[in-house]
C-alpha cells in the first residue's frame, strides 16, 4: 500500500502532468499490456443458472430505424421489450462473479485491490425519477466497508455534487461527470477527517466547457418542455436527457430536438445510456482514462501488482471495461440481465448480487488476516 504522502506527491505530479492540451498525451503514458486473465475458464461453466434476456428484434420492424439513425442508438441502447433467452456462449462467456468469485480471488494473489464503482444500476436500482435513485442502507453499509478495506472510487455520469448526496461517504474518490471531475477522499480510510474536511480537487479535464455546457442546459430544459415526460440533468460538465418517462412514440420529436441544439455547438457530442441520452464535450475523456488516472495516483502506474474491479451496468462503463481488458489488469462485471456486447469479464444481474459480491470481498479481506 502507498502511504499518503505518496499518495498526495503522485497527485500533484499528475494534475501538473494533466493539463486539457496534455490529456490524450498523458492517458498515453499509460503502458497497454494484453490479454484479460480470464482465458481458459470457461469450459466449466456451461451449465449455469443464468436466464438473460435479448432485445425483441420487432424494436426495428419496417425499418424505420434506417431512417433515423438517432431513433435507432436510442433504441439499441434502451431496449423497451424483452424475451427470455439463453445462449449458453454468451453466459459462458461471460459467467457471474459470484460463482467466479474464488477464481478471481486466486487472480488477485500478492496484488492490491483497488474497487471502482458505477453508480445508476450498480449501487442504486434504476427507478422513473433520477432524483430518486438511492442506496439501500444495506449496500452503504457494505460500500463503508469495502471503502474501508480497499482503495475505492465511485466512477459516475452524475456529479459529484448529486452522487455524493446519495452516496455519503467521505472514504471513496469520486470520478462525476462520466470522470470529468475528480476528487480525492475527505476522509482517510481509517476513518479519520482529513484537512479541513474538504475533496481534493485531483482532475477537471473539461472546466472551459462549463459555460456552454450551462448555456445548452437553458435551452435544453426550454425544448424539452414539448416532450412530455422528458427531463434534462444538469451533470456539471455533462447533461442527461432523460427519456424513460417520454412514450416512445415521441422519442423522434425528443431526438430531432437536441439534434438541432447540438448542431449549434460542434464541441459537443452524445453518448447514449438507459433510456438517457448524454451531452458531453469532445474531449478524449472518458471513465476508462479517469480509472488509469486514478490509478496512477494511487501509485499503480504500469504496475502489475495492482489488481483493479470495476463494477458497471451501462455503455459508458465499457470504456474502463476495456482499459482493464487491454491492460490485462483485474476484472470488469458487466451488471445486466440481458445479453449485450461487452469487455466486461464476469457478469452479475442486478445490484442486489453486486451488495452479495462486495459483501463476500470485504468479509473476504477481514478473514485473510
Ligand atoms: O454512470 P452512471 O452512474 O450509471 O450514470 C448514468 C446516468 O445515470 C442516471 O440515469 C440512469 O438512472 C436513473 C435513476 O435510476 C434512471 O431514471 C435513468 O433512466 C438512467 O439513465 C443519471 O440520472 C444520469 O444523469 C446519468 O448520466
Amino acid at each position: 500500500m502507498k502511504s499518503s504522502s505518496q499518495v498526495s506527491t503522485n497527485i500533484v505530479k499528475l494534475t501538473e502532468s494533466f493539463s486539457h492540451s496534455t490529456v490524450s498525451a498523458a492517458s498515453s503514458q499509460v503502458q497497454k499490456s494484453s490479454m484479460a486473465l480470464f482465458g481458459g475458464l470457461l469450459g466449466q461453466y456451461q451449465k449455469r443458472r443464468l436466464l438473460f434476456t435479448v432485445e425483441e428484434s420487432n424494436n426495428n420492424k419496417g425499418g424505420s430505424n434506417k431512417v433515423n439513425p438517432w431513433l435507432e442508438s436510442m433504441r439499441a441502447s434502451s431496449p423497451t421489450r424483452i424475451t427470455p433467452n439463453n445462449n449458453p456462449s454468451w453466459i459462458v462467456g461471460h459467467p457471474s462473479a459470484l460463482k467466479m468469485f474464488d477464481e478471481m480471488i486466486w487472480n488477485s494473489k500478492g496484488k492490491q485491490v483497488v474497487v471502482f464503482l458505477d453508480y445508476d444500476g450498480t449501487l442504486s436500482p434504476i427507478v422513473a425519477d433520477p432524483e430518486k435513485a438511492f442506496m439501500t442502507k444495506k449496500m452503504r453499509a457494505i460500500l463503508k466497508d469495502i471503502a474501508r478495506l480497499f482503495p475505492t472510487a465511485i466512477v459516475t455520469g452524475r456529479c459529484i455534487d448529486k452522487v455524493y448526496d446519495f452516496v455519503r461517504l467521505g472514504e471513496v474518490y469520486y470520478a462525476g461527470s462520466h470522470g470529468m471531475d475528480i476528487k480525492g477522499p475527505t476522509k482517510s480510510r481509517n476513518h479519520q477527517k482529513g484537512n479541513n474536511n474538504e475533496a481534493l480537487v485531483l482532475f477537471q479535464p473539461a472546466s472551459q466547457f462549463l459555460p456552454m455546457i450551462n448555456e445548452v442546459y437553458k435551452i435544453l430544459v426550454e425544448k424539452m418542455k414539448a416532450i412530455p415526460g422528458a427531463k434534462v440533468e444538469n451533470n456539471k460538465f455533462c447533461l442527461s436527457v432523460h427519456f424513460r418517462c417520454v412514450e416512445e412514440k415521441c422519442w423522434s420529436a425528443l431526438a430531432e430536438q437536441v439534434n438541432s441544439v447540438l448542431k449549434e455547438y460542434p464541441k459537443l457530442k452524445l453518448t447514449h445510456g438507459r433510456k438517457v441520452i448524454e451531452i458531453r464535450p469532445t474531449i478524449k475523456w472518458d471513465k476508462g482514462k479517469a480509472i488509469e488516472f486514478l490509478l496512477e495516483s494511487l501509485g499503480y502506474a504500469n504496475s502489475t501488482s495492482v489488481f483493479p474491479i470495476y463494477i458497471g451496468d451501462d455503455t459508458t462503463d465499457e470504456d474502463a471495461f476495456k482499459v482493464l481488458r487491454s491492460k490485462g489488469q483485474g476484472i470488469g462485471i458487466l451488471v445486466s440481465q440481458i445479453q449485450k456486447e461487452t469487455n466486461a469479464i464476469y457478469t452479475l444481474h442486478d445490484p442486489l448480487e453486486v451488495g452479495q459480491f462486495l459483501r463476500r470481498l470485504a468479509d473476504w479481506k477481514k478473514n485473510k488476516f
